[in-house]
């Protein structure tokens, strides 16, 4: 078995629950968010600063590593961790998504996608076939099928042909993994935002029986009370043995409200790309510190923070910083926000052991959102 899931406890006040998801690279302690390193890289951090913050996972991608420096580079390295330095859990995202959000003239057949590389240019192809060849050479713990993540809105006619095809791919993912007992393949629900789709979405992958499930075609312009009601309906036909990956999210808000509906796995580039262009993530909400205000604030960031960054430096030199284009500025404001975002993990986790997570939901929105929501 490349994973296996360990149930802890199921809160009393809400869906979520506590885990530890078991990696051939370590413990991950659910519910958890993974910081994005999509080129081999989580942007500005190194290994050690990402340890350091208790970064447990961490995310990257299959479709812009095949397109550099190339799955068999990497493989020739020794794999991903050896490439990148990093010897804790690694899940990749398939590509299917990535293609669609990045690649022009792409093209979709039964066979996979068609598209010309956002760097050179060049036709290239990805399938299940093929998107199982990279992230096998790429040695992640845990991979991803390859999907289609319908746009939104879409036309139910046009969710229901690609959920179809979507499975189709899945099965053919299965078939083709050769290292089924190293690295743990999830299936993708999709099904849009129709609820007897997510339903047939959701029945014919539990039928493959995966090791792990993540929700996709979700965070993609449709307004969070959708993405919620998405959730109450399509996680409770997943295995509850079983761990659950909503993709692409999120912000602070959605990373708990995820959890309160038993999501146990997050990831989103939003506090790292956020942070490049000096906004930050405080327990009073969003801190946009290039803003003149702060240029003679010498507080830290946030108050309540007790990380790297707000250990030793202030809002006045990380807004300099940031004008002033420096590479700490950067770096700094990246650290505090992963921090952040880790630390709320923690706190939901805790607040799950201690069946209050209800409470701490209300007391978190009422400090961070400044109102009681
Ligand atoms: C400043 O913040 C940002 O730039 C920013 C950018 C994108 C997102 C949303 C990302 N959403 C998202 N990522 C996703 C990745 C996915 N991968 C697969 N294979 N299948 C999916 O169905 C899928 C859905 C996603 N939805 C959130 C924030």
């Amino acid at each position: 078995m490349a994973i296996r899931y360990e149930l802890l406890k199921t809160c009393h006040q809400t869906g979520a629950r506590l885990g530890r998801l078991h990696t051939p690279h370590g413990i991950v302690e659910t519910p958890a968010f993974m910081p994005v390193g999509t080129l081999a890289t989580v942007k500005a951090m190194s290994p050690e600063e990402l340890e350091e913050m208790d970064a447990q996972i961490i995310l990257s991608n299959t479709y812009h590593l095949f397109l550099r420096p190339g799955h068999e580079v990497v493989a020739a390295a020794g794999g991903l961790h050896r490439f990148m330095h990093w010897n804790r859990p690694i899940l990749t995202d398939s590509g299917g998504f990535q293609v669609f959000s990045l690649s022009k003239l792409r093209h979709i057949t039964e066979d996979g996608v068609t598209f010309r590389s956002h760097i050179s240019g060049e036709p290239l192809f990805i399938g299940p076939e093929k998107a199982m060849e990279i992230q096998n050479a790429l040695g992640s713990d845990i991979i991803m099928a390859f999907d289609e993540c319908a746009p939104y809105p879409a036309e139910r006619e046009y969710v229901e042909t690609s959920l179809e095809r979507t499975t189709r791919w899945a099965e053919r993912c299965l078939k083709a993994h050769k290292r089924p007992d190293e690295q743990a393949l999830f299936g993708i629900v999709q099904g849009g935002v129709y609820r007897d789709l997510r339903e047939r979405s959701a029945r014919s992958l539990t039928a493959l029986d995966f090791p792990g499930y993540a929700i996709g075609g979700l965070s993609v312009g449709e307004p969070k009370e959708i993405m919620y009601d998405v959730l109450e309906y399509t996680v409770p036909l997943l295995p509850d043995t079983k761990p659950r990956y909503l993709m692409g999210v999120g912000s602070p808000d959605a990373l708990v409200e995820g959890a309160v509906r038993g999501i146990d796995m997050f990831d989103c580039v939003l506090p790292t790309r956020i942070a490049r262009n000096g906004t930050t993530m405080t327990s009073r909400g969003r801190l946009v510190v290039r803003n003149a205000k702060y240029a003679r604030d010498f507080s830290p960031l946030d108050p309540a923070c007790d990380c790297y960054t707000c250990r030793n430096y202030t809002r006045a030199y990380i807004r300099h910083l940031i004008k002033s284009d420096e590479i700490l500025g950067l770096r700094l404001t990246t650290y505090h926000n992963l921090y952040f975002l880790l630390r709320l993990m923690e706190n939901v986790r805790q607040a799950i052991r201690e069946d209050r997570l209800r409470n701490f939901r209300d007391e978190f929105f009422a400090q961070y959102y400044g109102q009681n929501s």
